[in-house]
């Protein structure tokens, strides 16, 4: 833990007045940390913090951080040991309907992105440190005392032979087997395979899991995975960090924000602003969102077939935005992915080749979408109790998938989402034995270690989405027979 000058102390409300007027405080182990000017350098991107803004980041940043930047880091932001002067005893209220309306304190305190969504999340109660996070700790110094932090390198180089033979099979069914209807079928398959393989060691590496080193691991991924994936890996993880920070948060979760053509959360059917787009949803105004959604259990598959497209879109919406870092070299990467496929489909010589290539190539690798929204979309979606855990919170939030060892391949590790979520420095191939250990946690607290068979999760998948869009159908008079305003039947 931190060395805390021990002669430094705020207050709890000095604490909460300065956030209010603008500045951006945290809590780190009952210590206060103004990260105010530091937000918009943190390799992580500012949102992550404002995220915690307020709030008890401590299992957080354990999470995240390897403990050089805990240990030499944090310290030169501290500002004191936060003490409850008794003014007011609690982090801010979690109640919804207060959260909407956040309190503009000063005009020159303009609210951010996440303030204008209903307010920062935050784990735990802020002077003082849960049974739950005092645990979660504990595990997670265990878990790296036993070595699980530690890569097998072993493990990536069997990665990169079965990626040789994908790209061999595709080279030699692309561009030199006979121009026949299977080769075309086989080449489709095979690249569809590696997408979804690759797509398993860019989530490691996304993560900073494979060589723990955030510029290393950043620059073979754009290096590597951009050009043969197609997908900017700067973009995954810009969105992927605020999805495991504010898991399932209607208003803040990237990942469970597809309007207008899904709602995984009847949140979605009033109007609601996103914090990570900016942009706010007028669903009972939005009458081709209405159409998608009252359908979206049986739209679900066959969109998930186009879903790569896009991934594509996101991407390049990425690299146009300001905040892409490095966009000459990420927009370097993504060309030559864009010339591969280009130059490999030229030896196709039949429309018919490229059609079936590119639709099969792209609807197969729905398998992997589907793997990575079946661990959260079936989850809760609620508001959190309030001073909920960070651990809670993960395995509230996510789902494991059971299947046998010898099918690990399949799922790629991300079966272990919940194992993933509270550990994600860990990479996907130790995440098996890590789940032991996580059992014994959930069992001590008296929590849930949600976990489902691959078949059993689309059925819970299915069930939400059709509860959500019948609700959507009633609203719109399908069922009910009458027009009913949907916002107000959701109350
Ligand atoms: C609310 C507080 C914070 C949150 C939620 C947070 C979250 C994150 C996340 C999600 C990442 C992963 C980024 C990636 O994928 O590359 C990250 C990385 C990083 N953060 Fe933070 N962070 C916080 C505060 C801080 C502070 C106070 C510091 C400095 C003292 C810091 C320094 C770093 C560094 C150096 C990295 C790169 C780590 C690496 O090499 O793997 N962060 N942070």
């Amino acid at each position: 833990m931190v060395a805390k000058d021990a002669a430094k102390v705020i207050t709890l409300s000095e604490f909460k007045r300065r956030n209010a007027t603008g500045e951006c405080l945290i809590v780190f182990d009952g210590s206060a940390y103004n990260l105010t000017s530091f937000r918009k350098k943190h390799p992580g991107g500012p949102l992550v913090i404002e995220h915690l803004k307020g709030k008890n980041a401590t299992d957080v940043m354990i999470a995240y951080h390897p403990d050089d930047v805990i240990q030499k880091r944090l310290p030169y932001f501290l500002v004191g040991k936060v003490v409850d002067d008794g003014v007011d005893s609690g982090i801010e209220s979690s109640d919804p309907d207060e959260a909407a309306v956040p309190q503009q304190t000063t005009p020159n305190a303009p609210l951010s992105s996440v303030e204008k969504a209903g307010g920062a999340v935050g784990y735990g109660a802020l002077v003082s440190n849960s049974e739950v996070s005092k645990d979660y700790r504990r595990l997670h110094q265990q878990l790296k005392d036993l070595g699980f932090f530690e890569t097998d390198y072993s493990n990536y180089m069997r990665e990169v032979i079965k990626y040789l033979i994908c790209l061999t099979i595709i080279v030699y069914t692309g561009i030199f087997a006979p121009r026949h209807i299977l080769s075309y079928v086989v080449c489709a398959a095979t690249t569809a395979f590696m997408w979804q393989q690759m797509a398993f060691v860019g989530h490691d590496i996304g993560h900073n899991a494979v060589f723990h080193n955030a510029k290393l691991d950043y620059a073979v991924g754009t290096a590597f995975g951009n050009p043969l994936l197609g997908i900017s890996i700067g973009w995954w993880k810009s969105n992927h960090n605020i999805h495991h920070v504010v898991t399932n948060s209607p208003e803040h979760d990237p990942d469970i924000q597809h309007l207008p053509f899904f709602a995984v959360s009847s949140r979605f059917l009033t109007k609601l602003y996103s914090s990570y787009y900016g942009v706010t949803w007028d669903f009972p105004n939005d009458h081709f969102a209405k159409l998608l959604v009252s359908m979206q259990h049986n739209l679900y598959y066959p969109i998930l077939c186009f879903a790569r497209f896009f991934l594509y879109l996101q991407s390049v919406k990425y690299l146009l935005s300001p905040w892409c870092p490095y966009r000459l070299w990420e927009v370097g990467t993504m060309i030559c992915f864009a010339s591969w496929q280009i130059f490999l489909v030229s030896h196709f010589h039949s429309w018919t080749g490229i059609a079936i290539y590119v639709f099969m190539s792209h609807a197969l690798t729905m398998i992997l979408h589907l793997q990575i929204t079946l661990s959260h979309f079936s989850m809760p979606t609620q508001d959190p109790p309030e001073n909920e855990d960070w651990a809670t919170k993960a395995l509230r939030t996510s789902l494991d998938v059971e299947c046998p060892e010898w099918l690990d391949w399949f799922h790629g590790g991300l079966q272990f989402q919940v194992e993933h979520h509270l550990f994600p420095r860990i990479a996907r191939h130790k995440l098996r034995q890590v789940r032991p250990y996580v059992a014994d946690f959930a069992a001590r607290h008296g929590l849930s270690l949600n976990s489902q068979s691959f078949y059993y999760g689309n059925v819970l998948l299915y069930r939400n989405f059709k509860e959500i869009a019948d609700q959507v159908g009633f609203a719109w008079g399908r069922i009910g027979g009458e027009k009913v305003n949907v916002a107000k039947k959701l109350q």
